[in-house]
């Protein structure tokens, strides 16, 4: 199994590319299974999640073609690929396939939307909780789905004439139920209210993708999303945005080794309240036109307490991140995951490094040191898989991550851009 290596102790200086938002590119690649006409999308990054999907969405009959890869010599920009699922030939999604990715369970919208039917196993993902479905079938059933789960799988019928508008109300924002119930409504008849929507960015994305795909929604970027069920969708090209979660942690990675980097592309907008949490901490943040630069040299790491939350607060997923920063702070804070139940397994790692971190539940209290010392270490999941590179960057001497799959989820080429700021780190095969 490939490891990571590393040698801490370097500044990171220079400039980075963010990628397209894996998070964004898996719901969109899923909404291609709306229409009949293919669906280009741009920015698309190359990661181990999308090869996967693209799995998933061949076995229900899409065809997928990728177009230009490359910008100039060395600068990689995300993929164009066309999503053309003019035919539904099977509208079941295999456990072998759903089974690795969470997002793969989102097909079950669309399919029931175009096929008026679908059978799908329940999903896998990154081990940070039990992540039920039951509002993916509140949802689905007020839509007018029967439901039942049979050897493992989700099977879903829709009535005869297809799916039939509703008004929704989560009990708690989701976000996989936002997208899916968003999507299935789109082609059902009458007018669907999705109360207490997810509003991520990813969700605006997918959204403005499906109007223009001839969809009508109003809502966007709201917590009330109101959509006039159409006969049918076409149809459209559309950019993917740039991943906030992926800004985020190289923010984070530069703040924790010092050093000036420009973070080319990013959104700020899409992670304020990250961004005024970082500022908290004493890391110079400028908006320049190209992106957004993080510098910090001598000043001290300043601790501050988090809670996670749905956007707008601050993501669950730099949490993991945003504690390897605070494990070298100047002072005692403390994090609050509130969003998965099971989301502190960097913890018992990060300690390898001499990090002291206690958690009682949902809080965690980290008691910072100046110096962090390089360890064997083990990726658990996707963000906490890079909470252990940007530690092992800040960290004196050699650091191995092993089990390093996870990164290759969502992090398009973690190494090459962490080395060309400087950084001492390369993927050991074996
Ligand atoms: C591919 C993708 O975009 N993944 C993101 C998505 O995951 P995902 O869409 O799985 O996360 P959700 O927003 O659905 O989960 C939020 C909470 O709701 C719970 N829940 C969810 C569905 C359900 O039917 N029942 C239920 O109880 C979950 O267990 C969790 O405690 O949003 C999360 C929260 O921002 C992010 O960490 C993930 O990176
Ligand atoms: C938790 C994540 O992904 P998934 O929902 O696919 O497990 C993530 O992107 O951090």
């Amino acid at each position: 199994m490939d490891r990571i290596r590393l040698i801490g102790g370097n500044a990171l200086n220079g400039e980075i590319a963010i990628s397209g938002a894996k998070n964004a590119a898996l719901p969109l690649m899923i909404a291609s299974l709306l229409t009949d006409e293919p669906l280009v999308l741009q920015n698309v990054p190359r990661l181990a999640d999308v090869k996967q999907l693209e799995r998933i969405l061949e076995n229900h009959g899409v065809d997928i073609a990728v177009h230009g890869r490359r910008r100039g010599e060395d600068e990689m920009v995300g993929q164009r690929m066309t999503f053309h699922a003019a035919d539904i030939v099977d509208t079941t999604a295999p456990y072998e396939l759903v089974s690795k990715m969470r997002a793969s369970f989102w097909v079950i919208g669309p399919l029931l939307a175009r096929c008026h039917e679908a059978r799908v196993s329940l999903p896998g993902g990154c081990a940070i909780g039990t992540r039920p479905v039951d509002l993916f079938l509140f949802g689905l059933k007020a839509l007018g789905a029967e439901i039942d789960i049979d050897e493992g799988y989700v099977v879903a019928r829709a009535p005869s004439g297809g799916l039939i508008g509703a008004t929704i109300i989560f009990p708690k924002v989701s976000v996989g139920a936002t997208h899916t119930i968003l999507m299935a409504a789109t082609l059902a008849k009458g007018t669907t209210i999705i109360e207490n929507a997810a509003c991520e960015p990813e969700i605006t994305n997918v959204a403005e993708c499906l109007v223009a795909m001839g969809a009508r929604i109003s809502g966007i970027g709201t917590r009330t999303l109101t959509i006039e069920g159409v006969e049918r969708l076409h149809g459209a090209t559309v950019d993917v945005i740039p991943d906030r979660i992926e800004t985020g942690t190289f923010a984070m990675a530069t703040a924790m080794t010092g050093g000036n980097v420009l973070l080319k592309g990013a959104r700020p907008e899409h992670l304020q309240a990250a961004l005024d949490i970082l500022a908290r901490t004493g890391v110079d943040l400028t908006v320049e036109s190209g992106g957004l630069r993080v510098q910090r040299s001598d000043q001290p790491i300043l601790p501050v307490d988090v809670e996670t939350e749905p956007f707008p607060g601050f993501p669950t997923d730099l949490q993991a991140q945003f504690m390897a920063l605070m494990t070298m702070s100047t002072g005692t804070s403390h994090i609050r995951e509130t969003i998965f139940e099971n989301r502190y397994m960097h913890v018992a790692e990060l300690v390898r490094f001499g990090a002291d971190i206690s958690v009682d539940g949902q809080l965690a209290t980290i008691r910072g040191k100046a110096q962090l010392k390089g360890a064997q270490v083990m990726a658990t999941d996707l963000r906490a898989s890079v909470s252990l590179v940007i530690a092992g960057l800040a960290a004196k001497g050699e650091t191995i991550v092993n089990r390093i799959y996870h990164l290759d989820r969502g992090f398009e080429g973690l190494e090459d851009k962490l080395s060309r700021c400087g950084a001492e780190i390369e993927r050991v095969a074996g």
